[in-house]
């Protein structure tokens, strides 16, 4: 009598992730990263258009993962059933002018729909949310999670990476350091003001002017490649090598890897005594997803003013998300 063990047969399977928007900007860079990545076994692509052409050109790629395609919101259920992780780059992009908040009208639905499905197919996933606004679409998924009764706070993250892959670099150029050694914390949000590096903890010397300069540039990066890219979208190969990133800590620390630290807009305490639920810090990652969350540090008094700055619009970003589930 042949008897299948499905928790033996998943491990043998390995690790499922379901990227969905994967025939996107991001979402093809995005792909062709995990595709390469060894600790991603069963790379599902789901997308409303264009994802079977996606998946069968990943496929030939010879490393040790299977790649299905699925299109159209009837197979979004299959796509990401038994998924670990599910990465989220649906949704559109900013052209100039725009704040990530305008995206909101378009992005809150289309996010929503998105955690419906995953409340009812695969709500144990892991879910991170690339689709802007950061800031209020986490709160979204948080929502319809928790209308449904399936939240768990530990496996919902804001992927806040390339704010930190940026403050790498744009330090670097200016120190001369080594962009890949170069670490700076970045707490906060993922816009504008709620941006705030922390400069002061990355043990370099800064002018007051190289600080303000930096801070502004960090917390306007993705504006420049808005500007760049003059009506065509917003960043996506950074930002896939950022989702990449975070995606392969995670499935690191789902392995049982421990001491992996990444930043991400998570359910966290840190500023929950200004009424902030959801805030971006440095976290360790571990088998149930958030395993401990970081504490800010010690702030200059040029950061406290940055924090002053991006609570309130916190404040406001996460109403607006929560209030969009619950009208
Ligand atoms: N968190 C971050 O640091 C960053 C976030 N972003 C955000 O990522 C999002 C995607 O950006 P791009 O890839 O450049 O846009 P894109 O327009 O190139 O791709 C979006 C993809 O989402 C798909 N899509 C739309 N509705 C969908 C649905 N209901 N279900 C599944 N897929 C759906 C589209 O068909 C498209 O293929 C934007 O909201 C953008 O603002 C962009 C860069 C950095
Ligand atoms: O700027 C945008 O709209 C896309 C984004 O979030 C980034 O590049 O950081």
């Amino acid at each position: 009598m042949l008897i299948y063990n499905m928790k033996n047969l998943n491990k043998q399977l390995g690790k499922k992730v379901a990227v969905i928007g994967a025939a996107g900007g991001i979402g093809q860079p995005l792909s062709l990263l995990l595709k390469l990545n060894p600790n991603v076994s069963r790379l599902s692509l789901y997308d409303i258009v264009n994802t079977p052409g996606v998946a069968v050109d990943l496929s030939h790629i010879n490393t040790n993962s299977n790649v299905v395609g699925y299109k159209g919101q009837d197979s979004i259920g299959e796509a990401i059933t038994d998924a670990d992780v599910i990465v989220i780059p649906a949704g559109v992009p900013r052209k100039p002018g725009m704040t990530r908040d305008d995206l909101f009208n378009t992005n809150a639905n289309i996010v929503q729909s998105i955690g419906q499905a995953i409340a009812k197919h695969a709500p144990k996933a892991h879910v991170l949310v690339i689709a802007n606004p950061v800031n209020s679409t986490v709160p979204i998924i948080a929502e319809t999670l928790k209308k449904a009764g399936v939240f768990d706070p530990r496996r919902i993250f804001g992927v806040t990476t390339l704010d930190v892959v940026r403050a790498s670099t744009f330090v670097s150029e200016l120190k001369g350091t080594d962009a890949v050694k170069t670490k700076v914390t970045v707490v906060g949000g993922h816009s504008g003001v709620t941006i705030i590096p922390l400069l002061s903890q990355t043990g370099i010397n800064f002018t007051q002017e190289e600080i303000e300069k930096l801070t502004h540039r960090i917390q306007y990066g993705g504006d420049e490649v808005v500007k760049a890219k003059d009506g065509t979208g917003s960043a996506t190969l950074s930002m896939a090598q950022a989702g990449a990133r975070f995606t392969n800590s995670l499935l690191e620390a789902l392995e049982g890897k421990t001491g992996i630290v990444e930043p991400s807009y998570v359910y966290s305490p840190v500023a929950a005594k200004e009424g902030v639920a959801w805030f971006s810090t440095n976290i360790e990652l571990g088998v149930n997803g958030v395993e401990k969350i970081h504490p800010l540090g010690k702030l200059s008094e040029y950061e406290q003013k940055l924090y002053a700055e991006a609570i309130p619009e916190l404040q406001k970003n996460i109403k607006k998300g929560e209030a969009h589930v619950n009208k």
